[in-house]
């Protein structure tokens, strides 16, 4: 028996359809996890199993969170790590992250979940490359089933220690034969690669500067064997350019290409400094990015040059990247701080509103290889979020709802559907204990700081 759902009414239905069509009055009816009609509210049938009366409502597709490390929410504003660029910040958090357990794995990774959920994301990646004390990939894994978040699961690595020129200190690396086996233990176990699919597997070397080439190459075979996506950091700040230079003679964008690293199916985070040749090989090849505004001010990388990349033609996505480089990671408004940093960088043209929502849907979409996500129209994945336009900080801007959305105070969703399930109903989970969950991540989070002392 199949199960349907309408939404009706809305304020504005934002669709990133073909037409960028933005429907007053619109309506979106679902059949189990698919979307089989968007249209004007009069038009589309008039009742469902269930009915969510959209009026006073913004509905958009559901963002596509392109980067993060959910482990870093138990490790935000750590006092060393406050106030550093991105070597003194992972130097200063390395230790902390050695005492990581399976039970923090699971209990972050489902915070960091909420914390996306509640900002109007339905779809995150997460990178997860550092696997002490019997911590897995599966811990994720089991989160996002758990919260009802569809998933891009990344097997983050590092084999590079302090010892051999990496950044990391030596007992926090890996054997790169294990990493690899494990990896593909994860493609085989978990990997869905059918049209909306909850669950991939992403083979994820965590940077040049913390695993070696022959991983990186390694990891390339690998992903491409299985059909599943490959990502890493790539030129984020100053000093991974520098290295990339001292330890390969190359560029980072160089270093990419060499290691077999560019491809629809290969995204980069960060690329703050990415140079022109860089850009435009990335356009030519497909190869995607995660843009990470909140992060790249924290650490003091720079402005990446998103304006030039998109009309160079890349694939760029947003993504909130690691809690602990970007404290609040708050999806809409990460969408908020790209608009306004490529305005600082490039002028107040240099990103719209619109353009910055079409970002963290359609590009998400696109960097994260999928065709199934990022627009509501027929036969697209039923993922759709809801914002009331009554709260507060839309007050005066209900002229331009969509535009509001994003320039004004980043707000909470009042409802998500993710894959048909209505998995937030009237700003509540439908699937966890919220405050549960947050008492059990304080305390762990709390432990892992007073160990640090
Ligand atoms: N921003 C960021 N960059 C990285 N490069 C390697 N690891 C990390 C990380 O955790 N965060």
């Amino acid at each position: 028996m199949s199960k349907t759902l309408l939404i009706k009414n809305a304020r504005v239905v934002v669709t990133m359809d073909d037409a960028r069509r933005e429907i007053a009055g619109g309506a979106v009816f679902i059949r189990d996890n698919v979307i089989e009609q968007v249209g004007n509210s009069a038009d589309l049938p008039q009742t469902a199993d269930e009915v969510i009366d959209a009026g006073n409502h913004v509905v958009i597709p559901g963002l596509v969170n392109t980067h993060h490390h959910m482990y870093q929410s138990l490790t935000r504003v750590i006092p060393a790590a406050q106030n550093g660029e991105l070597f003194n910040w992972l130097t200063n958090l390395y230790p902390i992250w050695a005492n990581l357990t399976p039970e923090m794995i699971q209990v972050s990774t489902l915070t960091a979940m909420a914390e996306l959920i509640m900002s109007g994301c339905t779809t995150s990646s997460d990178h997860l490359y550092i696997y002490p004390n019997g911590c897995k990939l599966d811990d994720s894994i089991e989160a996002a089933q758990q919260i009802g978040m569809r998933f891009h699961a990344a097997r983050g690595s590092m084999s590079v220690g302090q010892s051999k020129g990496g950044l990391p200190p030596d007992r926090v690396v890996e054997d790169e034969k294990v990493i690899l086996q494990d990896t593909q233990r994860l493609i085989e176990t978990y990997h869905d690669s059918s049209r909306h699919s909850m669950q991939r597997i992403v083979v994820a070397p965590c940077s040049p500067f913390s695993v070696s080439r022959d991983l990186m190459r390694e990891s390339a075979v690998l992903a491409r064997q299985h059909g599943v996506s490959l990502h890493t950091h790539l030129a984020e700040n100053a000093n991974d350019i520098a290295y990339s230079r001292e330890k390969f003679n190359m560029t980072p964008a160089e270093y990419a290409e060499d290691c077999g690293w560019v491809g629809h199916d290969v995204w980069h985070a960060h690329c703050v400094q990415l140079d022109d040749e860089g850009i435009y090989m990335f356009a030519r090849t497909g190869t995607g990015i995660a843009h990470c505004p909140c992060s790249n001010m924290r650490l003091a990388s720079g402005i990446a040059p998103i304006r030039k990349m998109v009309d160079a033609g890349v694939p760029v996505g947003i993504g909130v990247d690691g809690s602990a480089s970007n404290d609040g990671a708050h999806m809409l408004g990460e969408v908020r701080q790209a608009m306004l940093l490529q305005r600082v960088g490039f002028g107040p043209d240099a990103m719209t509103a619109r353009q910055a929502l079409e970002l963290a849907t359609l590009g998400g979409a696109k960097v994260l290889n999928r065709d199934d996500i990022g627009a509501l129209k027929p036969g697209m994945s039923a993922d759709l979020v809801l914002f009331d336009l009554n709260k507060v900080g839309f007050a005066g801007g209900w002229h331009d709802p969509v535009a509001a959305l994003v320039f004004c105070t980043p707000a909470d969703v009042a409802y998500s559907i993710i894959n048909g399930r209505v998995v937030v109903r009237n700003g509540q989970f439908t699937t966890v204990d919220l405050g549960n969950v947050l008492e059990r991540h304080n305390k762990l989070a709390l432990s892992l700081a007073e160990a640090a002392h």
